[in-house]
Parts: C-alpha cells; sequence; structure tokens
C-alpha cells in the first residue's frame, strides 16, 4: 500500500520517453533480431537443404510443383540490402520455405521433411515475440506521434 500522503496519481508520463512497461520499444530493432534469428538457424544441422536455392538439376520437377522457389541465403541477403521493411515481410518469406517443401515432398516422413517440421517449429517460437515487440513499438510512436500533431 502507498505511504500515507504521497500522491502518485499525478505523476507524469515522460512525454518523450520510449520506454513503456519496462521494455525499450525500438521500431528498428526487429532487423538485428531477425539476424541473429536467421544466424541461429544457419547454424543447425537441419537448416542444410534450406540454406541455398534448390537444385533443379537434382530436382527437375521442382518449378512443376513449386512457383515461387525461396531459401534462407536469399532471405538472408534481402535482410542485409534493406529490402524487408517489417518482419512481417521476413517471416512470411521464411515461411515460403517451410510451405514449399511441404508441398514439394513426397512423404510427409521424407527426411528433408522432417527438417523442415523442426525448423519451423524453431522459427514460429523466435519470430512470434520479435513481430510483437515490433507491432507494440509502431503503436507506441503512432501514440507518441500523434499528440504531436
Ligand atoms: O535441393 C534442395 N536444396 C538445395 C541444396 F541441395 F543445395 F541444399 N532441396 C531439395 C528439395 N527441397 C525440399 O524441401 C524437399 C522436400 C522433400 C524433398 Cl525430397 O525435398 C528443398 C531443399
Amino acid at each position: 500500500s502507498d505511504t500515507p500522503g504521497t500522491s502518485t496519481g499525478h505523476r507524469q508520463r515522460a512525454q518523450s520517453s520510449s520506454k513503456k512497461r519496462g521494455v525499450a520499444l525500438d521500431v528498428n530493432a526487429w532487423r538485428g533480431q531477425c539476424r541473429e534469428l536467421l544466424r541461429r538457424m544457419l547454424e543447425s544441422a537441419d537448416s542444410e537443404p534450406f540454406r541455398q536455392p534448390v537444385d533443379l538439376f537434382a530436382y527437375p520437377d521442382y518449378r512443376d510443383i513449386i512457383d515461387t522457389p525461396m531459401d534462407l541465403g536469399t532471405v538472408s541477403e534481402t535482410l542485409a540490402v534493406g529490402n524487408y521493411e517489417n518482419p512481417v515481410e521476413f517471416a512470411k518469406d521464411v515461411r515460403l520455405i517451410f510451405s514449399n517443401s511441404k508441398a514439394y515432398t513426397p512423404n510427409k516422413k521424407s527426411r528433408i521433411y522432417s527438417m523442415t517440421l523442426s525448423l519451423s517449429a524453431f522459427f514460429e517460437t523466435q519470430v512470434l515475440p520479435i513481430i510483437s515487440d515490433f507491432k507494440s513499438a509502431l503503436r507506441n510512436q503512432r501514440r507518441s506521434r500523434q499528440h504531436l500533431s
């Protein structure tokens, strides 16, 4: 309980602070976080088939089935050159890697497809907080800019 006589009700929220509920709301933090997530995925053995584009000589029917190939090397490059505007666009490309693998696999017990399953499970747990922190940073930024207008 409050010490009697202290007035906490009038405490002003510092206008300039972007610190809210103890987390720094930085609208640009997602890029470094996604680079680190990619690095961790690339160091996993499960990412080996997904580090570079599919070998069409080894899988000649690949483009009959897959319209938009994607791989972690391409995602890395797109992130590095600044061609993702937000973590949702980044996640969309990574998820495309996994949906392509699911669409192409001849059966759900294939070795490569099983690697997709474990890698995508790891990815989804890690990318969720990156996306939610970005969205709250954006809300906070719009809120603080709104009072300026
Ligand atoms: O050719 C590659 N990767 C390039 C590498 F070989 F250089 F790593 N892939 C083979 C086809 N891919 C699949 O998701 C898949 C599911 C079931 C079966 Cl089978 O393949 C993507 C990975």
